[in-house]
């Protein structure tokens, strides 16, 4: 297709500074706030590469995102937009998994030292972990000066801050030498090793540095790259970016927004859009429209912006709003818990039905440890017949790619909805089997010969179904699709036992949602948390969206860390109530576990007042 004729795709119409950005050529930087369309201008951009062969044939466009199942919605966009075959150029990747598989496809070219086993366990290293890293280490004697006493919160943090290799002759203070212990113990000192993604980057950034063959390969490979959430990148992913890009031919789009930078505490870099404008050469672009919230929500949030950034930034909500005063932002206020998740649940209940909302354009979010906070909260929706859940493990396993084809599988056995899951999964098994159209016939009798006995098996009432029942079940599933085709061509499953692990985790989520309903049709929808109001924190809803968001816990105690990091926890507050589409509700409650107060908070309710946002009091 011609340059000139190409449009959005799915009638969408981008605002001037996205047009630009799709058709821009050089690398570039999109700052814009929530609900701008960031990731939908990154979708759009991918199609019009493709579709125009502005991206040439056969060159490939990679996508990092934070989260896998952003990875996973990024490449699902394109693909229903320009089709599988176009969306095979399209790569979309995790920046973890992006670092893998250069680690894991060039292992045997990095240097003896810094060479993971073959086999390899993923691990995190906490500060927790520092107390044994200096057990296990012979600690070098004191002859030599330096300061024993050392900082483990700022250890854990920095441990893979340097470049690889770490020079032997530069060990000159305590967290030096225990650096570079780290680095022996993890990588030598067992039969397998063990890693940390940070630790996975900088091997892959080493590996690429010190083989320009590898480098010019992979820099062949992709004519754009596309980076999204681009605030949170840490100095160790843009490290790897700056290598594997800086210099090529690849022109790099970044997108993102300063005030969603909520991953301070995990290092995400200050001021990265300048020294990635520096480094790549890259051109400015701003996008002013909020196309999620309604008008009444960006009012709040644009004063929220001035007041936090300082300016006069100006936002416009879509035209597709009747009323400029459309949109509800209030703050609840209770005295105590029970009443708190009494009110919450009718009231949730009360918008369910009189709005027709659906369970799942209801979110609601937590600062943190959303078990303790929600569980009364859980119980009195329950009690109102509405199911809630905690979504953190589920969002991450429904996102895991050999997904699509057990609930694909699942569902034609299980239910009538039939013709749409079935064009999929045999979309979905050609294109995993690399078949064309012209061998359709043979997968379909394949697989249709398999759901019919499946149906058989599921439906026979006097098997009991147990959690080895169901993983067996899938395991089977597997297998007919293709085991093997699968390890293959994702990357993450080639390596170790983290399949079977995730196999076992569906069917144990699985079993659990079958136990609740005894009929399959139901378990599904239910393990998709179709039926569920999704409960998570707000570090969990970064990217997403809801009709209605309740924020629990607006306090002192749920925000902890706010005298101590005031900008990130109030960025983070404003993920938060940028989630919502049209209804966005703070609670404070005054006794809540030892009682609350809002004094460290105050800049917060500050700025909510600034915005005019009235407080009820409940209780
Ligand atoms: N040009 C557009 N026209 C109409 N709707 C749009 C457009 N762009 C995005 N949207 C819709 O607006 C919502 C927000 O889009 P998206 O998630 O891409 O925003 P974002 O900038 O990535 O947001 P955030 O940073 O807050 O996560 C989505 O529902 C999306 O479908």
């Amino acid at each position: 297709m011609k340059k000139e004729s190409w449009i959005p795709k799915d009638g969408v119409i981008l605002e001037k500074a996205a047009q630009e950005v799709v058709r821009y050529e050089g690398s570039a930087y999109v700052l814009a706030g929530p609900g701008a369309g960031k990731t939908e201008l990154l979708a759009q951009k991918a199609c019009y590469l493709l579709e125009t062969n502005t991206s040439v044939y056969p060159a490939r466009i990679l996508a990092i995102s934070f989260k896998r199942d952003a990875a996973k919605n990024l490449k699902e966009r394109v693909e229903k937009r320009s089709g599988k075959e176009f969306a095979n150029r399209f790569v979309s990747l995790t920046y973890d998994s992006f670092a893998k598989q250069i680690m894991d496809r060039f292992r045997l070219t990095i240097p003896e030292f810094y060479r993971p086993s073959l086999e390899y366990e993923i691990v995190n290293f906490y500060k927790r972990d520092v107390p044994n890293l200096r057990e296990e280490a012979e600690e070098p004697s004191e002859e030599n000066g330096w300061n024993y006493y050392f900082d483990y919160d700022l250890f854990a943090k920095t441990y893979a801050n340097e470049r690889l290799p770490l020079r032997v002759d530069k060990i000159n203070s305590i967290e030096s030498w225990y650096k570079y212990q780290l680095w022996k113990n993890y990588i030598n000192g067992k039969e397998n090793s063990s890693l940390t993604f940070p630790m996975i980057s900088r091997i892959a950034e080493y590996l690429l540095r010190s083989n320009p063959k590898i480098l010019r390969a992979i820099r062949a490979t992709y004519s754009h790259v596309f980076l999204d959430e681009f605030q949170d990148t840490t100095l160790i992913q843009y490290d790897l970016v700056r290598t594997t890009f800086m210099g090529s031919n690849a022109s790099v789009t970044a997108v993102g927004d300063v005030k969603q930078k909520i991953m301070g505490w995990a290092g995400a870099l200050d001021g990265v859009f300048n020294q990635f404008k520096l480094d790549f050469k890259a051109k400015e672009f701003e996008m002013v429209l909020n196309h999620r919230s309604a008008p009444n929500l960006v009012r709040i949030q644009t004063s929220i912006i001035n007041d936090m950034m300082g300016g006069s930034t100006v936002i416009t909500p879509s035209n597709k709003w009747k009323n400029e005063d459309e949109g509800i932002c209030e703050i609840w206020n209770f005295t105590n818990a029970s009443e708190e998740a009494k009110t919450l649940a009718t009231e949730i209940k009360t918008w369910i039905d009189q709005e027709k909302l659906e369970r799942r354009d209801v979110g609601i979010l937590v600062r943190q440890r959303a078990d303790m906070y929600c569980d009364m909260l859980i119980n009195e929706l329950s009690n109102l017949g509405i199911h809630s859940r905690i979504e953190d493990q589920w969002q991450d396993l429904l996102a895991e790619n050999f997904m699509k084809y057990i609930i694909d599988v699942f569902s034609l056995a299980t239910t009538d909805r039939g013709p749409k899951a079935w064009s999929r999964l045999i979309s979905n098994v050609l294109s995993l089997r690399g078949n064309d159209e012209t061998e359709s016939y043979q997968v379909e009798k394949e697989i249709n010969s398999f759901i019919v006995e499946f149906k058989k098996t599921i439906k026979y009432e006097s098997i009991k179904v147990t959690k080895k029942v169901v993983e067996q079940w899938l395991d089977k599933i597997l297998t007919l699709i293709g085991l093997d085709l699968i390890k293959s061509s994702y990357p993450e499953y080639r390596k170790g036992k983290y399949l079977e692990r995730k196999v076992k985790q569906t069917a144990e989520f699985l079993f659990y949602s079958y136990e609740k309903h005894k009929v399959w049709y139901k378990a599904i929808d239910d393990f998709l948390g179709t039926y569920s109001i999704p409960i998570m924190s707000i570090h969990k809803s970064k990217g997403l969206e809801f009709e209605s968001v309740v924020l629990l816990g607006l306090e002192d105690g749920a925000f902890w860390n706010f005298e101590k990091s005031p900008e990130d926890e109030t960025f983070t507050f404003f993920v938060a109530m940028s989630r919502a589409k049209t209804r966005m509700i703070f609670t404070f409650c005054k006794n809540r576990f030892n009682g609350q107060e809002r004094s460290k908070v105050n800049d917060i309710y500050q700025m909510l007042e600034n915005a005019d946002v009235k407080q009820f009091k409940w209780t």
